[in-house]
């Protein structure tokens, strides 16, 4: 039976609380009675063995019954940022946001007011940048030091790189759906992940999907990857599967966007940016010290409706529909020889490469619809059969349930309360 639950707790800082943020709080929220009782069992080293005084029986029923503790997990999330502020709790050493609040906090974001608006709730401080970072460094300092701190960083900014580089040197710990830390430059990276237990990033590539932990077990267990090859882009996925039915170009790219599996520029995905970064993040991965300039990457649009020129907002509104003709002619030059296109990510030891291609209707590629990914990996063990993952590749709900999921995985470098 189990004995008295024992719990970790985790301390949260989350950055960003756009789509994915927004919909990670809600899990949080809405998982903390399983979270409590999570069944799992605990390794306790037994005290030494004395002799047995009442016969060998009871004292094997003693050792095993101390063996084991049934440990629950309690998230607390002692701050949560956007673009210009912090809002965090009066006291991260001792209390967290409470659910309440950040079920409002999601509920004030989604209708477009600042943070600074929940100051009356009481219990939390609001402060603005460049403040704010200071802020988290701080509690980083303090928290990373003591109970530990988990920094969670759903934005979509390079700017959180020297922050969470500083917080993991502190002790503390950090889980990415955002892609562009791990994709800066290859000193910057190594320093991010140089203490690889403390960094979870498994919503990176194919948002949900355990392709990242795929990887790193096969790499565990010796077995070299050779290549991975696959659709890494739920938003291009999703395009390409539409355009097969007839639908416009520049309207598919806008209902992609609005279910939550575009970047918010969408220009990131239609420009391949976006899945060149997964492969980047698989490719070092695998050992290859390369960057972003060694990946061929095939855009989509023209450099005269890049970012530079044009705002997100005018290329959705007026310079996406200058696209319509020329992808429609691809997709029926393909369909002519019975082929369908696919934006296909190849990673090997020859190099990366991502880009259109014109793939067989019925082949695993060829199938794939909507929002799915699929990923192939080759090695020793999986050459002639490779590993193959598919499902959901992008989304709020998925990507976000995936960032739970890792932070829950850090459970056991965490304190018992
Ligand atoms: N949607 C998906 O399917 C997947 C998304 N991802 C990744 O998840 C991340 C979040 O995506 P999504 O939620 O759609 O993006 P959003 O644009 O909806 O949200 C981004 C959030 O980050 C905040 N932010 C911007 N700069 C900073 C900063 N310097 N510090 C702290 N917060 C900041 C924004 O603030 P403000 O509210 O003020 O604008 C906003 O709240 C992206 O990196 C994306 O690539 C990964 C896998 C799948
Ligand atoms: N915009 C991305 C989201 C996940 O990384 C995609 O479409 O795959």
């Amino acid at each position: 039976m189990p004995q008295a639950q024992a719990r970790s707790v985790l301390p949260v800082v989350l950055l960003g609380c756009g789509g994915v943020g927004r919909h990670l709080l809600r899990h949080i929220v809405s998982c903390r009675p399983l979270h409590a009782n999570q069944v799992r069992p605990r390794f306790i080293a037994p005290p030494p063995l004395s002799p047995p005084r009442f016969g060998g029986a009871l004292v094997t029923r003693t050792v095993h019954a101390n063996r084991f503790r049934w440990q629950g997990v309690a998230i607390r999330v002692v701050g949560v940022a956007d673009s210009s502020s912090l809002l965090v709790a009066d006291d991260v050493r001792t209390s967290g946001l409470d659910d309440a609040l950040l079920t409002d906090l999601c509920a004030a974001k989604s209708a477009g007011s600042p943070l600074s608006s929940l100051l009356s709730r009481g219990h939390c401080q609001v402060f603005n940048k460049p403040e704010a970072m200071g802020k988290v460094i701080d509690a980083a300092t303090m928290l990373g030091r003591t109970t530990g701190l988990v920094l969670v960083d759903c934005s979509a900014t390079n700017d959180t790189v020297a922050l969470l580089t500083d917080a993991v040197s502190h002790g503390c710990c950090v889980v990415l759906a955002n892609k562009k830390p791990l994709t800066c430059a290859y000193e910057d990276y190594e320093k991010l992940t140089s203490h690889f237990r403390q960094i979870r990033f498994e919503s990176t590539v194919g948002a949900g999907l355990p392709v990242i932990a795929s990887v790193t077990r096969i790499i565990a267990s010796g077995d070299p990857i050779s290549r991975i090859v696959g659709s890494l882009s739920g938003t291009l996925g999703y395009v390409m599967s539409e355009l097969e039915d007839g639908k416009r170009f520049s309207e598919v790219v806008k209902t992609a966007k609005s279910l939550g599996y575009t970047e918010p520029d969408p220009r990131d995905d239609l420009s391949g940016m976006d899945v060149a970064r997964k492969a980047l993040i698989l490719a070092r991965l695998l050992g290859q010290q390369i960057s972003m300039e060694n990946i061929n990457v095939e855009s989509l649009y023209p450099s005269e409706l890049g970012s530079e020129v044009m705002s997100t907002t005018d290329f959705l509104e007026s310079g996406l529909a200058q696209l319509d003709e020329r992808i429609e002619e691809r997709v029926k030059a393909a369909s002519l020889r019975g082929n369908v296109l696919r934006y296909v990510c190849v990673i090997s030891d020859t190099g990366c490469q991502v880009g259109l291609q014109e793939v067989p209707k019925d082949s695993a590629l060829g199938r794939l619809r909507g929002s799915d990914n699929v990923v192939e990996i080759y090695s020793r063990c999986y050459e002639s059969s490779p590993l193959v993952i598919q499902g959901a590749g992008a989304g709020n709900d998925t990507t976000a349930a995936g960032v739970l999921a890792d932070i829950i995985d850090l459970q056991d470098l965490f304190r018992l309360a």
